[in-house]
Order: structure tokens, then C-alpha cells, then sequence
């Protein structure tokens, strides 16, 4: 179903335009023949087109009158009540700190640091393969075993070659027997899911992917056998090796693997500023449209781009990449919202691409060769991501060069590829990108060359895991820049500190229609609040569920930590479901491997960390259930938005413990709905009982260990630090322990939770 829209030229706001848009003709492309497999019966799936009034926004920034309150810093009530906006140190107090660090870099870029004796081979750390239940897939498990949880600080690894079984997927119609027709589990309508939707829209498997230049150093290969190189190889992924992941800072589980958890913290400069508002015309014609009727030809792109993206199969562009597009080629600096999976990569990665077309050709003869487009991501699935959709879009552009530089990967490797194979652009992870300031010859000088910088995830990026690192990086390139930052989230805060990367005449340009969602209508939410102790049996039964009604299925399953993942992950698998883990704990090269897999599987669940939670473009995904407190609104918003993506139809669940209930007041704005509880028979009880007994205790003290660091950095139930260990105990009975396993006294120490009733030390 396609429904045409042309939107009258509307301006709300008659004071003086800030940039004028090409007349765009926005449509609403509609796919409804997908079913919602569960819990249909009870929440008849409404779908929502409330006429056609949307409209996107853009905001300028002026500079305000000296002492007036700006008026971003307003919060609403349920802000307020979130509580997110605090207050913390300046972003430019370190001002001082970081201009020493830059002309020390300038100075001497190169200290010497190419091969640590940490990255060499000889360290494989552990091998621990867990004991698997039959027929189990060799490569889903997690790494239970012993030894790797001391509270070492120290950067760990482990051989991937044993995660490497066969990539056999055993279709779970051969272990449930054939799907249940209409009714599923939780006793609920199902529909069935259309055929041959996934043709509708583009397939780039495998098309119009550039060759990959110098990123694959035979060198650095271990243990990766051919299919694996050139599945590596197409995904810019042939610098991995089997170093673990949590050396950098990459990585977005927030879990250490010692229960120290990073808050997520945003903080408010109350720098003195003001919005001058301006509505723009109206491009959407209803809240889930977002595809526009403008065709990429219509803008000022050059012919060879156009090539690129015809070829990709692209041929009007997204709503936000109509509303972003003409404003970025302007030069103007963006900020953009805009819903998950509505082609983000695209509005960004384009421009920048015009950006490099435009500049000089590289000099074959120049030794370090500017870096002319930075792009930075929070993960490094995203960043590997990122750069693939650059090579699609320059295939006609052999003389532009993409590179990736990643954390869990050798550092020397990437260098010897940055020296051998020049690249104007270069796409990133915050912490190795660091590192390569300060430790790649020429490196600094080659970021001085840096036009266009792009945070994608801003507000993941400007956060407090990220923000050091950030700020760093933009001291280290130039001030006259073009910058661009998108998100499908942009809290209050993260519009106060934007001016840490944006200048102060940037845009703000949100597609999200005012008073809708910022997730898609198209996408079931339910919840179900249920003890810890039913948690287990009740993810058992409604995968089950989700499974037999759709043999189509894909789902993933999102753990509050990346030790609990693998727990959770562990009694999947025991239970024979076909499952795939992703984390920070797993080697970089299991992680790519696994998820290009996923990418293309149908009948596979991924049981991950946050690691997965932002940006991962996952076609198809039906179901994504969240279990436990997700780390916030945005991050609820960003682990759902794996669903529904290109307006399809998708299904969310989040399961909560009663005392967790809380986060629901943060979410009231959505249409997150209750579900019916499932019932859970004695004997999945018991199947359920059995298959967390399988486990190696390893994997429970580390999960005990993660769980209790990550509640204990979320406010709300870290407030009362007796209740909080009554909890974890509650955790912990939860996967057959009545003994807590013991905590190491140091890791309670910088918990601050020494000396607490019902922990046992060691
Ligand atoms: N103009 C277009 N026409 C058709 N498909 C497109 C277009 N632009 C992007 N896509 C496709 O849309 C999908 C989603 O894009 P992308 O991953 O960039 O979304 P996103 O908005 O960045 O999502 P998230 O917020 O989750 O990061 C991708 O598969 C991409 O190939």
C-alpha cells in the first residue's frame, strides 16, 4: 500500500528562515502483511495513521541575551522525574589538560607504541569451552569457565578458534515439531507473516560492496579459515583477531566483568543560549512514514554518488535524509533526529562522501594524507557497519578510501593498514581512535585534515562513558569543520552540551512529529513484571511461544550485562533454543562472525548485551524482548528500535521484576502496554530447573558478580544498599544458587558495598 503526499509548504513560526528546503514530496510507504506472532489476541494490533499533519522540526541555535534562561533547558514533568538532567563539571573545564595533550601530539604523534606484549599472540588466555547440551550448536555458548574473574584490571583475551564450530542453524521446527497455527503459548491469536515482504524493499547482500582495500593483513589472521576470511573481508573485518574486547572503551555493556559499572550519566553546562524555533514545512505524511517522495537526484550530488546509490538499490530518499541532506550539503552543522532505522548511515555518510569528492585528489606521493570525513561510533559492530554502507556508496569512487579502526583489534595492524592503503575516510570507535592519536606516527597530523566530523549515537557519544574521549578527539582536529550528529534519541541534555562538537548556528532537525512516539507505531510494546525467581521459566515460554507461531522468527534477547548475557545465553542453549551471544566479553572476531550470521539467519535468537543496542541493522527481526531495567529510556528506545526497522512490523517485550516497575514512569510516553501473564506448567518448570543446574558455576558467579554492579549503579535501587543485596541473593537463587557466590573483597570495596548483610566475600 503506497499513499502519496504532498505536504503544502507550511511555515508555523513566520520569523526569519534559517535555511530553506528544495520542495520535497514526502510519501508514506506502508507494508502491513507482516503478522505480530504473539499476544495479538489480547492487544489487537492497531496500526496508527493519524492523517497525514506530521511535520519535522528544525531548531537553530542563536546565541542569547546574556542572563536570559534558554528555553531547551525547560524540562518536562516526566523529565523532572526521570530526574536525567544533572548537573556535573564543565565539558570545557579540562580545557587547559586537553590543549596540553594536543600540542604534545602535534609534537610527538608517535611514542613508539606499534606492538605492545599485549597484543602479541603468544598470550591466548584462557580456553575454556563449556560443557554444551546435545545437539547444540558448537558456537553459541558462552564462555563459562573458571579463572578469568579475579578483579584484574588487566586487558584479557581468549583464542576465538574454539567459538569457530560448524555454522550449522538447526531449524527449531525439528526441535518444537511444526508450528501451532493460531493459537500460541500464552493462549493468543497469530497471524500468518506474508511471503516475499523482504523483496520489497532493497537487498544488498553481497551487491555493490566495494572491494575492500589493505584491510586484511594475512599476518594478523589466526585461526580463521577461508570462508571465515572472506566473510571477513566483506565486512571489514579482516584486522580482527582474537584479542578480547574489554581493552578498550568501547564497548557499550557498561560491564567490566567486575561489577564496576560507568554511569550513563549526561551532564548540563548551563551555558547561556537560545533556541530560535522554527517549524518546518510539513515532509511526513504520518508518523511511521519514513520514506519521502524525494529521489536522491533531486539534490546536489555528484553523478558518480548517484551511481553508488542507484546501484545499493536506493532510490527516493528517507524523511531524514530528505530533511537532512540539503542542509548538510549547505554546510551547515546538524543535529538530526530521527526513528530508528529510517537510513540515519546514509544521510550522514553521503554528504560526507561530497565533502571528500570535493576535495583535492590525495597526492599518491604524500606520505600521510589527510583524513578528510571522521565518522564515530559507539560500537564497533556499528563502526564496521558504518564503513560497508561508505563502501557501497563509493563504488563508483575508487579513488576514496574507507577505513575502520576498532577496539578488539591489532592496534598494529591498523596502523601498518593506515600507512599502506590512505583513506579520506575514516570510520571509528572513540577509545582506539584515542589510542591512535596518541600512538600512530603522522596520525595527528593527518586528523588536521578533517572537514566533516560525525558522531553517530550522539547522545551515546556525548554521555559520560564517552565524553572524555570525545572531547579529546575533537581538541585533535580542526575547529573549521562541518559537524554532524544523529540519533534516534536526543534527550534535553544532550542538546545543552551539543556545542562540545556543534557550532552554535548548528540546525536541529527532528523528524519525530511532535507529540508522537519516538518509537514506531508499527511496533508492539508490552511488558510483564514478574519476580526474578519466574524470570527464567517465563523467557523460556514466551521465546517458545514467539517461535511456534512464527518459523519465521528472529529475536534477540538483551541482558542487562555482558556476564549475564552469557548466563542467560548458556541456558538458551541448554534448552535447545538456537541461539547466538554477542558481547564485550566475546572476541572481536566471534562478534563479527556471529553477527553477519544473524544478519542473514531466520530461526535464530541473539541473546546480547548494549553492545547490540544502538545502530546494528538487523533486517527482519520479529521479536526483541529486554530483560531486566534497561540503563534508560533511550537505551529502552535504541535495544527496540532492532525491530520494526524500514517501517516494518516488529514486537517488543520488556520483562521486569516487581521493584523494577519504576522505569515504566520513564517510558509512560510510549505505547508500552501490560501484557497477560503466560503460565508456566510444572514441567518447563522443571525442564528450566535442569538446564540451570548444566551450568558452570563459573558463569553464575560472574553473572551474580555483573548483576550486582549493575543494579548497583542504577540509582533507583542502589539506593538502599541492603535491599540491593537482597536482591542479588534473590538473583542468585534465581539460577539455583542459595549460596551468593563470594565477591572478591576488593570488587565490594570499590562497589562501596563492604560490610553489607547477606554478601560473602573472598
Ligand atoms: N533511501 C533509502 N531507501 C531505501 N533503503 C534505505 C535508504 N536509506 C537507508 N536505507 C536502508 O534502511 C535501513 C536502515 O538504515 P540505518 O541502519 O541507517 O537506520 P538508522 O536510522 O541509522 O537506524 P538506528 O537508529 O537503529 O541506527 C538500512 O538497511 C539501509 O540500507
Amino acid at each position: 500500500m503506497s499513499i502519496k503526499f504532498l505536504p503544502p509548504l507550511r511555515l508555523l513560526n513566520p520569523s526569519p528562515p534559517v535555511t530553506r528546503f528544495p520542495l520535497m514530496n514526502v510519501g508514506l510507504s506502508i507494508n502491513t502483511r507482516r503478522s505480530i506472532p504473539i499476544f495479538s489476541g489480547v492487544f489487537p494490533f492497531k496500526l496508527k495513521y493519524p492523517g497525514f499533519s506530521s511535520r519535522f522540526s528544525t531548531r537553530s541555535f542563536r546565541p542569547g541575551p546574556t542572563g536570559s534562561r534558554p528555553e531547551f533547558t525547560r524540562r518536562t514533568g516526566a523529565e523532572r522525574e526521570r530526574g536525567e538532567v544533572r548537573t556535573s563539571k564543565s565539558l570545557v573545564e579540562d580545557e587547559a589538560e586537553l590543549s596540553d595533550w594536543v600540542s604534545d601530539l602535534r609534537t610527538n604523534s608517535f611514542r613508539g607504541r606499534v606492538t605492545s606484549e599485549d597484543e602479541s599472540d603468544s598470550d591466548m588466555g584462557r580456553r575454556n569451552r563449556s560443557k554444551r547440551g546435545p545437539g547444540r550448536d558448537r558456537d553459541s555458548g558462552s564462555n563459562r569457565g573458571g579463572g578469568r574473574e579475579g578483579f584484574s584490571m588487566k586487558r584479557r583475551r581468549e583464542s576465538d578458534s574454539d567459538e569457530f564450530g560448524e555454522p550449522t542453524r538447526r531449524r527449531t521446527e525439528s526441535t518444537f515439531g511444526p508450528p501451532r497455527k493460531n493459537r500460541g503459548t500464552l493462549g493468543l491469536q497469530n497471524e500468518k507473516r506474508g511471503q516475499g515482504e523482504r523483496d520489497l524493499w532493497l537487498k544488498r547482500d553481497g551487491k555493490g560492496v566495494k572491494g575492500e582495500r589493505g584491510f586484511i593483513d594475512d599476518d594478523d589472521e589466526v585461526d580463521v579459515g577461508e570462508d571465515e576470511r572472506k566473510g571477513l573481508m566483506r565486512n571489514l573485518g579482516g584486522l580482527v583477531t582474537e584479542e578480547e574486547s574489554d581493552d578498550d572503551d568501547d564497548d557499550d555493556d557498561g560491564d567490566n566483568g567486575n561489577g564496576i559499572f560507568e554511569k550513563n550519566a549526561l551532564s548540563s553546562t548551563g551555558l547561556k543560549k537560545e533556541f530560535d524555533m522554527k517549524d518546518r514545512p510539513s515532509l511526513s505524511s504520518s508518523s511511521d512514514s519514513f520514506m519521502s517522495e524525494t529521489r536522491f537526484d533531486q539534490c546536489s550530488i555528484s553523478p558518480l554518488s548517484l551511481k553508488g546509490i542507484k546501484d545499493a538499490g536506493y532510490e527516493k530518499m528517507t524523511v531524514v535524509q530528505a530533511a537532512t541532506l540539503p542542509v548538510i550539503v549547505k554546510g551547515k552543522d546538524v543535529l538530526a533526529k530521527a526513528k530508528t532505522g529510517t537510513g540515519k548511515t546514509v544521510a550522514f555518510l553521503l554528504p560526507s562522501i561530497e565533502v571528500v569528492v570535493k576535495s583535492p585528489p590525495l597526492d599518491r606521493d604524500q606520505k600521510r594524507p589527510p583524513i578528510i570525513a571522521l565518522v564515530i561510533c559507539p560500537t564497533r559492530e556499528l563502526a564496521t557497519q558504518a564503513a560497508t554502507e561508505a563502501n557501497t556508496l563509493l563504488k563508483y569512487h575508487p579513488s576514496i578510501g574507507v577505513q575502520v579502526v576498532i577496539g578488539g583489534v591489532r592496534i598494529a595492524s591498523e596502523q601498518r593498514n593506515l600507512q599502506a592503503n590512505p583513506c579520506q575516510i575514516l570510520v571509528a570507535t572513540p577509545g582506539r581512535l584515542k589510542d591512535h592519536i596518541e600512538n600512530t606516527a603522522g596520525f595527528a597530523t593527518r586528523l588536521m585534515g578533517v572537514k566533516v566530523l560525525v558522531l553517530d549515537e550522539a547522545d551515546r557519544l556525548l554521555d559520560m562513558g564517552f565524553r572524555k574521549d570525545i572531547e579529546k578527539i575533537i581538541s585533535a582536529i580542526p575547529k573549521q569543520r562541518q559537524t554532524l550528529m544523529f540519533s534516534a534519541t536526543v534527550p534535553e541534555e544532550v542538546r545543552q552540551i551539543c556545542h562540545v562538537a556543534l557550532k552554535r548556528d548548528h540546525e536541529f532537525i527532528n523528524t519525530v512529529e511532535e507529540g508522537t512516539e519516538d518509537t514506531h507505531s508499527k511496533v508492539r510494546q508490552m511488558h510483564v513484571i514478574a519476580p526474578l525467581d519466574k524470570q527464567f521459566p517465563l523467557l523460556y515460554v514466551i521465546l517458545k511461544d514467539h517461535i511456534a507461531n512464527d518459523p519465521d522468527y528472529k529475536a534477540i534477547v538483551f541482558c542487562t550485562t555482558a556476564r549475564v548475557t552469557g548466563l542467560v545465553a548458556g541456558l538458551l542453549g541448554e534448552l535447545n533454543l538456537n541461539i547466538r551471544e554477542i558481547h564485550s566479553r566475546k572476541a572481536q572476531t566471534y562478534r563479527t562472525r556471529v553477527s553477519n550470521e544473524f544478519r542473514k539467519s531466520r530461526g535464530l535468537i541473539l541473546v546480547t548485551s548494549d553492545v547490540s543496542a544502538r545502530g546494528v541493522d538487523y533486517p527482519d527481526v520479529t521479536l526483541v524482548m529486554q530483560v531486566g531495567l534497561p540503563a534508560s529510556r533511550e537505551q529502552y528506545i535504541h535495544r527496540l528500535g532492532r525491530t520494526g526497522r524500514k517501517g516494518k512490523e516488529g514486537e517488543g517485550i520488556l520483562l521486569l521484576a516487581p521493584w523494577e516497575e519504576f522505569f515504566l514512569s520513564t517510558v509512560k510516553d510510549l505505547p508500552l502496554t501490560k501484557a497477560p501473564m503466560p503460565s508456566i506448567d510444572p514441567d518447563t518448570k522443571k525442564k528450566v530447573e535442569r538446564a540451570l543446574s548444566q551450568l558452570d558455576m563459573n558463569s553464575k558467579q560472574a553473572a551474580y558478580q555483573a548483576w550486582l554492579g549493575y543494579y548497583n549503579s542504577q540509582k533507583k535501587v542502589a539506593n538502599d544498599k541492603y535491599r540491593l543485596v537482597e536482591l542479588a541473593n534473590e538473583f542468585s537463587r534465581s539460577m539455583g544458587l542459595d549460596t551468593p557466590p563470594a565477591i572478591p573483597k576488593l570488587v565490594l570495596g570499590k562497589m562501596g558495598l563492604r560490610n553489607i548483610p547477606g554478601l560473602r566475600t573472598k
